[in-house]
Formats: structure tokens, C-alpha cells, sequence
């Protein structure tokens, strides 16, 4: 017999199913108005598409055939919006940015993971947040890490020259970006080391951090489904179940998520214990208590009640931060290196640029406010950043029916103009922020051109007057809002000091074709299916280079 409480259950699903499949086939909206391209599958949609591993030029064609404002299709059928539109993107990142809102999936898988933190809490919650954290990125704390992040690049650079001492030698950049960013991550942000960047790196937080994005990619989207999972398995059942799950994946992200959240915990409590202390233990300590994370436990022990942050919330930011920062910073700097192999005379000019900066300070390394104001080192930085976003696929979802204002009316498929559309509740958004980055219309004609010299001039007006609602340079790359990029200036000094260290003492070439790769975080491969991240480059010192 069934259980009354197994029809209720299909009594429900059915109904659920049919409304679904009422809203979205029977009931038609603005978006099915949009342009766009047909749906390739109905059970995929276009998604295949956009996150395919050599997706570039399907996003590219989007722009170019369709518009700056689109309609995809998502899974079984459902309406996806596209839009590049600045007005729409203002309202999206912004204004309606309460509507707008992170998919249920990723705040919920984000929280199971590392727990409360910036990228998992929603509304007043993450505004709490955002309020205790955003003082801890300010200028002067970075201008006081300067000297934290200058000791690790040290490290690099000497690890390097190891490997090309004795003449010009193949060096994987993109391994070395990595091992950088993260050890930087851990001194300046949580006043820890994972790597002494000499011997081969064995701590298990940092392995765990460096396994979480190719864990996640194998999940291949079904952690979409985290939130049905949740739903339907008390709590006490998960684990068992996991366990069972015949799919490495799956057990892998348990692993993980135990590991990453011990660690945290323990980097927590001997925080805490140093603080309390005084400043002589905290002098002892990895970073001297000039790190993010002691900055904002003193913050936090220092603010109001109504202010203060449970200690959940405090453990809960040392995974997240260190998982934003880490292969974000370090793919836009193999970004960087790759473009200057590619343009020697900019690597050149850039080299002549930080000599004479590092002459005019003695020959030692650049202070602060002489680094952030080099004018082509900033250029280059902005360039690669404009033209290579490391974070692409940044989706939102409607929470409630919302009008969405346009910059430029478009003709919808019945001919007419629209000046505005509907969203429908529940409706996937993709910002398209690379192709914001190099829209034509804005930018000009060589916008999908790397050249640093268009930041050594004012801006084209078209791109002053779009007000586009980025962060940083008018550009989304670090998208904008309350949402936006926490730590944009931390992986802006980070780049800047990297590059620094590096140009000023090796020379870069390419040594074989590399391929980029769509992920949540892009990254290189000399195999053109991306199975793993390598960008193997000729290394030479600047004097052979020179003298060559
Ligand atoms: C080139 C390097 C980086 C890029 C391109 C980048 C990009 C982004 C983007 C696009 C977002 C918005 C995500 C969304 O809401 O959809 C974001 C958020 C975030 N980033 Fe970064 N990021 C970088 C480096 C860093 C660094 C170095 C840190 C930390 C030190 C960091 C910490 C965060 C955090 C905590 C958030 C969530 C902010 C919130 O929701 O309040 N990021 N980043």
C-alpha cells in the first residue's frame, strides 16, 4: 500500500512539474521575444555551449550575432538571459542586486564547504559582513603587507633562478603562479605558510585548497542538485550516503570539505590564542599580525555587540578568502607573463620601467606608493585584466518578477522595439562580463586587442559615458556592488609585486602553444582538452637576455 505521505510527495512533484511547464511553455514572456540562438538540446540547452573548455568563440559569437541583450536556453527548455547591456548589468549588479541574487546552489554548496562566509551569507547577513571586512582591505593595511608579500616573491624568484642558472630553461609558470598566490594568501591573509616555495609543498590545507576547483569541474554540474540533495536526506544520513555514492568526485568533496574545515578551525584558534596573548606573541607569529585574518579578529573583538561576528562566521572567511584569492590572482598572472612572452617590446618596456623604479630606491624593492604608481605596469595589469577575465561565468537569479530597463531599446523577434523586459521570477541571469570588457561599441574597433598604451591615454567617451558598474577601471572583471570583488586591491598589489620581482630579473618566451581553457577559473594547458594546468615557458636571466 502507499503511504499517504508518498502520494502527498508525488501529488506535489506533479503539481510542481505542470506549473513549470505552464509558465514556461504556455505562458509567454519578454524573453521569449529576445534574440538568440536555438537550443542544441533539451536537456542541456545551450549550457554545453557556454561552458564548453574552448568556449571563447561562442561567446564572442553571441555579442556579434545577437546583441548585447539575448536569450539562451537552460536545462529542459527553461529561459536563460544573456546581457552585456550596461544599464541591465547597473540594475543587475546594483540597483536590484536584492533580486538578483547568487544561485541557491552555490551559497548553499559554498556554506556546506567552508561554512558562513562572504561568498555563502545573503541580504542583511552578508552585509554584516561586508561591514566588518571591507576596513580590512583598505590601502593602508596593504601599503603595511608590502614588505610580507615582497619576502615570498623573494622566494619565487630565487626558486627560479635555480632552474636557469646555468643557461636558458623550460619552467611551468603557471605551477609556480599557483604555489605563489597561495603562499601569499596564507602569509599576508591569514598569517600562515603553506609552502616555503624551496622543497616540494606538503601541507594538507594547501593541497586540500588546490583540489577544490578540479574536484568541483568532475562533479560536472551536479553539484547543481547540492540543494535537492539537502532537501531530501536528514542531515544525520548525509555522510553515510556520500560515502556510498559509487563516484570518486563525490567522496573527494567530503574529504575535502572535512579537511578544509579542520584547518580552519585550528588557524582560527591560534589566531585567537596569539591575539590574546599580546603583541610579542603576535610578533612570533607568521606575518606579525599584519595579516587580514588578525586584523579582522582585533577589528571584531574591538566592535560593537551588535556588530561583532559569531566565531563561525570569523572560520567560515579563512577558507573563502583563500579559495577567492587563490587560482583567480595566479591565472591572471600567468594571463600577464603569457601576453609579455607573446609582445617582447612590452616586456621591455615594462623591464626598463620597474629597473628604473628599483634604481631611483637604491636598487632594492619598490616601496608602496612608487610600485602603484609605475604607469605601464598599471597598464599592463589593466590590459590583461580587460582582455582576460579570470572568472567568467558569473550567474544571478530573479527572486521575484522584476522589469529590467535597457541602455538601447532592441527589436525583439516580432520586429517591435523593446526599451525594457520582464524577467520572470526564478529566471538564470549570465552577465556577460568579458564581453562588457571588449565591446566594440565602446571600446572601439581593437577592442579584442592586447595593448596596454590605450590606459596611457584618457578613455574612449563611449566607455566613460556607459557608467559601466564594475569596481575597478570600468571594467566587470571584479564585478561591483555589494558583491564585488573584496579583495580587487590585495590581488592588484599582488600582480604588481609579482611582476616586479619577476620581469625585472628573468626574460619570457613561449616555448610551445599554450591553450586557455573556460572553468570557473580560466586556466592554461598544453594540451588542447585541458585535462591539466601547465604553461611550460622558456626562462632565461635578464644579463643572457640582454646579452643574447
Ligand atoms: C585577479 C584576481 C581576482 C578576480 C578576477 C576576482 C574576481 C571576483 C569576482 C568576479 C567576484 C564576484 C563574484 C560574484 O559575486 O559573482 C569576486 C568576489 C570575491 N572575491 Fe575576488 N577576485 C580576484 C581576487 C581576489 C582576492 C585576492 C581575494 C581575497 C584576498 C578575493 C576575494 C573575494 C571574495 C571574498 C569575494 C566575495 C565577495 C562578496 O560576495 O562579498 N578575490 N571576485
Amino acid at each position: 500500500m502507499v503511504s499517504p505521505l508518498l502520494q502527498a510527495v508525488t501529488v506535489c512533484s506533479v503539481t510542481w512539474f505542470l506549473w513549470k511547464f505552464f509558465r514556461r511553455f504556455v505562458v509567454k514572456t519578454d524573453l521569449d521575444n529576445l534574440p538568440g540562438p536555438s537550443s542544441p538540446s533539451f536537456i542541456y540547452g545551450n549550457l554545453r555551449q557556454l561552458y564548453d573548455r574552448q568556449a571563447f568563440k561562442y561567446h564572442r559569437r553571441l555579442g556579434e550575432e545577437y546583441g548585447s541583450v539575448v536569450r539562451l536556453h537552460g536545462r529542459f527548455g527553461e529561459n536563460i538571459l544573456y546581457t552585456y547591456d550596461p544599464k541591465a548589468m547597473h540594475h543587475i549588479v546594483i540597483k536590484d542586486q536584492e533580486v538578483f541574487q547568487e544561485s541557491n546552489w552555490f551559497t548553499r554548496m559554498l556554506l556546506h564547504l567552508f561554512g558562513p562566509g562572504l561568498l555563502s551569507t545573503l541580504g542583511d547577513h552578508h552585509r554584516k559582513q561586508r561591514k566588518m571586512l571591507n576596513p580590512v582591505f583598505s590601502i593602508n593595511h596593504m601599503r603595511h603587507m608590502t614588505p610580507i608579500f615582497y619576502d615570498v616573491c623573494h622566494k619565487l624568484r630565487t626558486a627560479v633562478e635555480a632552474r636557469v642558472r646555468s643557461g636558458a630553461a623550460e619552467v611551468d609558470m603557471v605551477g609556480w603562479m599557483g604555489r605563489t598566490a597561495l603562499e601569499l594568501m596564507g602569509q599576508a591573509g591569514l598569517g600562515y605558510s603553506f609552502d616555503p616555495l624551496v622543497a616540494e609543498p606538503k601541507d594538507q590545507f594547501g593541497e586540500a585548497l588546490k583540489n577544490l576547483m578540479p574536484t568541483l569541474s568532475a562533479l560536472r554540474g551536479m553539484q547543481q542538485y547540492f540543494p535537492l540533495f539537502e532537501a531530501i536526506v536528514p542531515p544525520g544520513w548525509r555522510r553515510p550516503i556520500a560515502n556510498l555514492v559509487p563516484w570518486p568526485a563525490a567522496r573527494r568533496m567530503v574529504e575535502l570539505r572535512d579537511i578544509l574545515r579542520r584547518r580552519s578551525t585550528e588557524i582560527y584558534e591560534e589566531k585567537k590564542a596569539a591575539l590574546l596573548s599580546g603583541d610579542e606573541a603576535l610578533k612570533q607569529q607568521v606575518g606579525e599580525g599584519k595579516d587580514l585574518m588578525s586584523i579582522l579578529l582585533k577589528a571584531n573583538m574591538e566592535a560593537s555587540e551588535e556588530d561583532k561576528l559569531p566565531e563561525e562566521e570569523l572560520i567560515g572567511q579563512i577558507s573563502t578568502l583563500t579559495f577567492a584569492a587563490m587560482d583567480t590572482t595566479s591565472n591572471a598572472l600567468s594571463f600577464t607573463l603569457w601576453r609579455l612572452a607573446q609582445n617582447p617590446d612590452a616586456q621591455a618596456k615594462l623591464r626598463q620601467e620597474i629597473l628604473e623604479a628599483k634604481d631611483a630606491c637604491g636598487g632594492g624593492d619598490i616601496g608602496y606608493d612608487d610600485l602603484v604608481s609605475l604607469p605601464y605596469l598599471d597598464a599592463v595589469c589593466r590590459e590583461t585584466l580587460r582582455i582576460h577575465v579570470p572568472a567568467p561565468l558569473r550567474f544571478r537569479e530573479a527572486k521575484q518578477d522584476i522589469m529590467l530597463p535597457l541602455s538601447e531599446p532592441i527589436r525583439g523577434r516580432d520586429g517591435k522595439l523593446m526599451h525594457q523586459i520582464l524577467v520572470p521570477k526564478d529566471t538564470s541571469v549570465f552577465v556577460g562580463i568579458a564581453a562588457s570588457n571588449t565591446n566594440k561599441a565602446l571600446w572601439g574597433e581593437d577592442a579584442y586587442e592586447w595593448k596596454p598604451e590605450r590606459w596611457l591615454q584618457p578613455l574612449p567617451e563611449k566607455v566613460l559615458d556607459a557608467k559601466i558598474p564594475g569596481v575597478y577601471a570600468n571594467l566587470m572583471t571584479f564585478w561591483g556592488g555589494g558583491r564585488a570583488c573584496i579583495g580587487f586591491k590585495f590581488s592588484q598589489l599582488e600582480m604588481k609585486i609579482v611582476l616586479a620581482d619577476l620581469i625585472s630579473a628573468f626574460n619570457f618566451e613561449l616555448s610551445k602553444p599554450i591553450y586557455w581553457n573556460m572553468a570557473g577559473v580560466q586556466y592554461p594547458s598544453v594540451d588542447p582538452r585541458g585535462d591539466k594546468p601547465e604553461m611550460p615557458m622558456k626562462v632565461s636571466l635578464v644579463k643572457e637576455a640582454v646579452r643574447v
